[in-house]
């Protein structure tokens, strides 16, 4: 049986995230077809320009999740820790602009996953006192899928975390493609989360499984 933390290691080796906005297909086919390529948790990231509010982004959550569920793939709502609790999802993100983790914690309970996004060693430890169960990390590359992305980091930060010798799940995010993501599980992420490389590709399944094939096989020296 995996510990809580190995069980998060496994999820978080190909996290896709997505809203309408990010979808070229529709965005129950996006993620029927990147679950088909093996993605491994869900993130429902309803965001950005043209993005759906009210009952429309529900009703849309509902679909999604419901697709996961059918799948046996866990439902992750960002920022909007109402909506989860509405839905019963699996687990929420938050990043340093959302409500804090340690109060998300506190209402979710101990079953609910929580993720925080961190930019240094300090938001990072904080994070892990609150209650996190991972972290996102980035962005390590140039990214178009988020408007309001802080400055480009590389791999440093997730190395630094490493080296100060955080042990928490890590996920790295931004600009990740199957071309650049053995650096980033080199400097010691777990998994990779990715909207784009999924979302936009042009055959969704084989692109999810490809990235899924180099996360697992990076590690390998
Ligand atoms: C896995 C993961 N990592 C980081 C983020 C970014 O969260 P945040 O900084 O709160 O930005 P928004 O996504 O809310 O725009 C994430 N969503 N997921
Ligand atoms: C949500 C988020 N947080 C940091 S970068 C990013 C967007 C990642 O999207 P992409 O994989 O298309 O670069
Ligand atoms: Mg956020």
């Amino acid at each position: 049986m995996l510990s809580r933390s190995e069980h998060i290691r496994e999820l978080l080796k190909l996290y896709f995230i997505m809203g309408s906005v990010n979808c070229r297909l529709s965005p129950a086919d996006t993620l029927l077809q990147a679950v088909n390529g093996g993605i491994t948790l869900f993130q429902f990231r309803e965001k950005g320009p043209g993005a759906l509010s009210g009952a429309a982004a529900v009703d849309l959550a509902r679909q999604l999740q419901g697709i996961c569920r059918q799948r046996g793939i866990p439902f992750i709502v960002n920022d909007d820790i109402g909506l989860a609790e509405m839905l019963d999802a699996d687990g929420v993100h938050v990043g340093q602009e959302d409500e804090p983790a340690a109060a998300i914690r506190r209402r979710l309970g101990a079953d609910k996953i929580v993720g925080v996004s961190a930019h240094t060693l300090e938001e990072a430890q904080q994070a892990v006192s609150d209650g996190a169960d991972y972290l996102g990390v980035g962005p390590v590359y140039p990214t178009s899928s988020k408007e309001d992305a802080r400055a480009v980091q590389g791999t440093q930060v997730i190395e630094q975390l490493r080296r100060s010798g955080l042990s928490i799940p890590i996920v790295g995010i931004g600009g990740i493609t199957a071309d650049n993501v053995t650096p980033v599980i080199r400097a010691g992420a777990d998994g990779i989360s990715v909207i784009s490389a999924v979302a936009q590709a042009p055959e969704i399944t084989g692109a999810a499984r490809h990235l899924l094939h180099k996360v697992i096989t990076s590690g390998r020296t």
